[in-house]
């Protein structure tokens, strides 16, 4: 048999970061939104657990037991009794290291694979206690919609969204590093005093209603000024995508992706050719949210 299962991109509409923890992670308030770009996780029976990795970012994929997909195989074999001898073959179209947790999606997304495959049926808190314990935005990636991540983010409260946001994320050449950002957060908050993070309720309001004008004026990232620091060329792609006419932009999550919301599909379209002609991106994608969490969308054999 064999299972493919379609998984998500997120953006982080909210990103709020407290002080570095004694674990060295971060409190957050973190609310997750799933957008329309995806990968897709298909796993066949093999005589040894094996992972292969197709689409322009490929190359930028580990193919070892490092792999968060090949971490998930053996989490949940694990955890059954069963061998994790599997081939995970993932059609890669989440930007790598962009801040858009395509990692995390091919975790979740191996994870439910597997499942589907060997039968084990698990419910759905015990494949989200194996997500939490792969990464901390590996959850949501399974649950997709939208979300209030709290703790280091992996605990989930679903959100509601009254409608459809038209986004543009612009793809910068190269990743940044996830733990490099926070680390650059705990520097350029050292010796202040950083608040405890909370949700905002104009924010989640915005989400409840479907308003993009109000939730364009509600989006924030505390890590932006960090991953900006470490990318200075970011401000010349949040410039440009607003000087085109989106409603708003910000760093996705942990960047470099820069997520722009428009007020439909045809301000997204233009928006992206105009951040394109600027030459402060590498690419640009246009996607809408909220968009469903990990899928079975084959079982064949
Ligand atoms: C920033 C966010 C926003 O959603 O995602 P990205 O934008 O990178 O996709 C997340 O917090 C990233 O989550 P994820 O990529 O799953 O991180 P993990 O594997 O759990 O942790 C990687 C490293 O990030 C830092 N980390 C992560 C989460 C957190 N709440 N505090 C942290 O300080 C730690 O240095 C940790 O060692
Ligand atoms: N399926 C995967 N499993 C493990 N690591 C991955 C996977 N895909 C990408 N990576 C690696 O993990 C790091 C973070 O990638 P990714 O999850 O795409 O970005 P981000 O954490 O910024 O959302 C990168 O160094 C990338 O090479």
């Amino acid at each position: 048999m064999t299972v493919t299962v379609r998984v998500p991109a997120k953006v982080n509409v909210q990103l709020a970061v407290g002080g570095a923890r004694p674990d060295g992670f971060h409190d957050l308030a973190n609310v997750f939104l799933a957008v329309g770009l995806y990968d897709e996780v298909t796993v066949t029976p093999s005589d040894s657990l094996r992972v292969t990795c197709s689409g322009p970012d490929a190359a930028q994929v580990p193919l070892d037991r490092t792999n968060l997909a090949a971490r998930a195989a053996i989490a949940l074999a694990a955890r059954h009794g069963l061998s994790p001898d599997v081939h995970i073959h993932i059609a890669k179209d989440i930007p790598v290291a962009g801040g858009m947790a395509g990692g995390s999606a091919d975790g979740a997304g191996a994870l439910l694979a597997c499942d589907t495959l060997w039968g084990t049926r698990s419910p759905a808190d015990e494949l989200l206690e194996i997500c939490a314990g792969l990464g901390s935005d590996v959850p949501f990636s399974l649950v997709g919609g939208a979300a209030l991540g709290t703790g280091r983010g992996e605990n989930l409260t679903p959100l509601d969204v009254g409608g459809t946001f038209h986004w543009v994320f612009a793809v910068a050449d190269g990743g940044l590093s996830t733990p490099a950002v926070y680390g650059e957060f705990d520097r350029l908050t050292a010796g202040t005093e950083v608040p405890p993070p909370v949700a905002s309720a104009v924010l989640l309001d915005a989400l409840r209603t479907g308003d993009a004008t109000a939730l364009a004026g509600a989006l924030a990232n505390d890590l932006q000024p960090a991953a900006l620091s470490l990318r200075p060329s970011l401000a010349a792609t949040l410039a440009a995508g607003t000087d085109a006419g989106a409603l708003a932009g910000l760093v996705s999550g942990s960047g470099p992706t820069t997520a722009f919301l428009t007020k439909d599909a045809e301000a997204a379209e233009s928006v992206a050719a105009a951040l394109v002609a600027s030459g402060t991106c590498r690419t640009a994608r246009v996607a809408q949210s909220p968009a469903a969490g990990a899928t079975v969308t084959g079982a064949v054999g």
